[in-house]
Order: C-alpha cells, then sequence, then structure tokens
C-alpha cells in the first residue's frame, strides 16, 4: 500500500454511520473515496458531499450517497488531502485547482482530517507556489497586485488555454521564497478585489494523518483548535 492509500485508509476509520462526510479532491483523497466506497458497499450508512466534480464523479461511480448543500447545514468530518502543511497544520492546499470548495466544505464541517504522504510535511510554508483563485474579469490587474505582495504569480495553463477551475475563475499560481506569516499573507489576498479565495487554510484542519514509505502512519493533532 503506498502512503496516500495508508493514511486515507487511516483517516476513513473515524467515519460512523450516519455521518455525513465532505469528500475532498486530488490523487490522495482519491484512496479516501474509494475506501468509503467499500464501506457503503460493505452496509456503512452516511451522505457525502463533494468538493470537485471529479470527486463527485468518483462517488457516483461507487454509489457513496450524495445530497445537496441545501439538504444539510454542516458536516461531521472532511477528509481531504493537502499540498503542503506544516506542524501547526497550517495548509496549501489547490495544487488540483479546489481550493474554493474545498474551504466551504472544509470550513462547514465539525472536523477536518488532513491526508497527506510525509513529502508534504514542512518546516515553513512556501515551496509550493500558493494557488489562488481569481476571477477572469481584469486578470492582470489582480496578477499585478499579487507580484505586489512579493511572489511570482502564474496564471495555470490547461495545455494550449488558461486553465479555469469548477466555478470558472482562473487560478494563479504563486512562487513565494517562504511564507513568513501565512495569516498576515491570508489578510493581505483577501484584500485583493479580484480574489476570489486563496489556498492558505489556517486554523481549520482538526488533524492531519500523514502515511510514511516505511508503512507508519503519523498523526498531528492541532494546537489551536479544541
Ligand atoms: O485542489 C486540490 C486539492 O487541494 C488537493 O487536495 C491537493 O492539491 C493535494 O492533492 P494530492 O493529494 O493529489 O497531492
Amino acid at each position: 500500500m503506498n502512503a496516500k492509500q495508508l493514511a486515507a485508509e487511516a483517516a476513513v476509520e473515524y467515519v460512523q454511520e450516519g455521518m455525513k462526510v465532505g469528500l475532498g479532491t486530488g490523487s490522495t483523497a482519491y484512496w479516501a473515496i474509494r475506501k468509503l466506497g467499500e464501506r457503503v458497499a460493505e452496509g456503512l450508512n452516511i451522505t457525502a458531499v463533494a468538493t470537485s466534480r471529479a470527486s463527485e464523479q468518483q462517488a457516483r461511480e461507487l454509489g457513496i450517497p450524495l445530497v445537496s448543500f441545501g439538504e444539510i447545514d454542516r458536516l461531521d468530518v472532511t477528509i481531504d488531502g493537502a499540498d503542503e502543511l506544516d506542524g501547526d497544520l497550517q495548509l496549501i492546499k489547490g495544487g488540483g485547482g479546489a481550493l474554493l470548495r474545498e474551504k466551504i466544505v472544509a470550513k462547514g464541517s465539525d472536523r477536518m482530517i488532513v491526508i497527506a504522504d510525509e513529502t508534504k510535511v514542512v518546516r515553513t510554508l512556501g515551496k509550493f507556489p500558493l494557488p489562488v483563485e481569481i476571477v477572469p474579469f481584469a486578470w492582470e490587474w489582480t496578477v499585478a497586485d499579487l507580484a505586489k505582495l512579493g511572489c511570482v504569480p502564474e496564471l495555470r495553463r490547461d495545455g494550449a488555454n488558461l486553465y479555469k477551475s469548477d466555478n470558472g475563475n482562473y487560478i494563479a499560481d504563486c512562487r513565494f521564497e517562504i511564507i513568513t506569516s501565512a495569516p498576515e499573507l491570508a489578510l493581505a489576498l483577501h484584500s485583493i478585489p479580484g480574489v476570489v479565495e486563496h489556498g492558505l487554510f489556517l486554523g481549520i484542519a482538526d488533524m492531519a494523518i500523514v502515511g510514511k514509505n516505511d508503512g507508519s502512519l503519523e498523526v498531528i493533532s492541532s494546537k489551536t483548535k479544541p
């Protein structure tokens, strides 16, 4: 079993009968959805919402019952991957372009469990370019404003075209040398009008389950969330 699958399957053990579950996006979340599908096939009764069209499709194929956001007001747990995480459970997400939906779902969950392999754990965030979802309108100005924050922003591409998120927006991948204060950066990003959301997840995750290549698991718990 690979390290991503190991972490994902350990996280799925936290899902209990009757729970409302947020399904993450990406190659690690894929394993969690797969395992959940197996448990549903064995009789586990849950409902779920997905954070991307890709995860929604995977869940449908596996027979995981999906509900609309109008039918529920909160989720019990969300299981999702990350591009980087530090020891304070600050995250960079959005490598797969799903950060906006992921943040909405994670913030609407009583518990967010991050799943990752050990390569995602860093001392300080910033090596992974920070994904920022921006509206297409006047994107050139938004990108110029992002550059003023000390990064090199690059609009994500999808072959010959600009990449569009599930929400129809662009993603600017912002290359910082290092992110010295993620909370200050988050505030600065939200002050730019064309920014819809950014991939910094601060004070949102409750625990991370990290799978290692030697087959072991490390659990990192939040020091800030009760
Ligand atoms: O937009 C995508 C998500 O934030 C993913 O959870 C993140 O990019 C990690 O993906 P992966 O598990 O494929 O490395």
